[in-house]
């Protein structure tokens, strides 16, 4: 099969909210979306659209309220949390439980999926540790503890021990949220190189629009009213619904013409 094609996940038919005996709320409807490998796809949406709901629902953080997810072809419920962790790698915004831990140990949690009961790492574990941390580039914080390393040092930090468990599939629930400006496209950059280096594919959310339209492969809009609406930067751009969803960044940015 041409790997660039090769399908990574799919959902199908997918509902995703909260559900319980007295309250049912439906965030998005009847998702059919795919996404093959290598690619780097932003989702964007207002507040409070389902953005993160969807990041937790196909992490299998939360169950869907019907459909189906698949990954790599295999349906994600009967994955057991070790084949889930192996596959996917997650970054979410919670605040980091662990303590005392420096750079090095951080990323080393990547590898926890892959390694025995004894949690030992072996020399493929280390390698793929020092990997991540230099494409990271975050070499020289290595020894840093991580409360003594900035916003987006420890972001990418995170991101580099997501890369060193290796899951085929990224997903980063706002990377870029608390980051100043310099740091925000640095991160962003980062995440286009990895996908460009090491063939993942990156599922993003972000509310930022221009960054994610310049470096994104594909854009899922999450609004409100329909489904998810999805293409290339520059369909999407090209068929007015950036403007529609962003009516600020009207006569800002067309695509090309910055
Ligand atoms: N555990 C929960 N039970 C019920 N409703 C919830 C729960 N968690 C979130 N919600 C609601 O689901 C909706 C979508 O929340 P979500 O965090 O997925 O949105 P989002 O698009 O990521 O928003 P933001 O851009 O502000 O981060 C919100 O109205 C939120 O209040």
């Amino acid at each position: 099969m041409d790997k660039s094609t090769e399908t990574i996940l799919s959902l199908q038919n997918l509902n995703i909210g909260y559900g319980n005996k007295k309250k049912f709320i439906k965030l998005m409807d009847t998702l059919n979306l795919s996404v093959n490998k290598g690619k780097m796809i932003s989702l964007l949406g207002a507040n409070g659209v389902g953005k993160s709901t969807l990041i937790r629902t196909i992490a299998r953080l939360q169950p869907p309220l019907s459909g189906q997810i698949f990954l790599q072809g295999k349906d994600i419920t009967t994955l057991s949390n070790k084949d889930i962790a192996k596959r996917i790698s997650l970054v979410l915004t919670d605040p980091i439980q662990g303590g005392n831990l420096s750079v090095l140990e951080l990323v080393e949690m990547g590898r926890y999926p892959h390694t025995s009961w004894s949690g030992k790492l072996n020399k493929v574990d280390h390698e793929k540790v020092e990997n991540a941390i230099h494409h990271c580039s975050i070499n020289y914080i290595k020894d840093a503890n991580i409360f003594e390393i900035s916003d987006g040092q420890l972001q990418k930090a995170l991101i580099a021990r997501a890369l060193a468990q290796d899951g085929e599939l990224m997903l980063l629930d706002e990377p870029t949220v608390h980051l100043d400006a310099n740091n925000r496209y640095s991160v962003m950059q980062l995440l286009k190189k990895l996908v460009q280096e090491t063939g993942k594919s990156v599922i993003l959310s972000t509310h930022q629009v221009e960054m994610a339209l310049d470096l994104s492969d594909e854009l899922w809009l999450a609004n409100c009213a329909e489904s998810i609406i999805t293409g290339s930067p520059a369909t999407l751009v090209e068929a007015n619904h950036i403007s529609r969803m962003f009516p600020y960044l009207s006569g800002k940015h067309t695509m090309g013409e910055k």
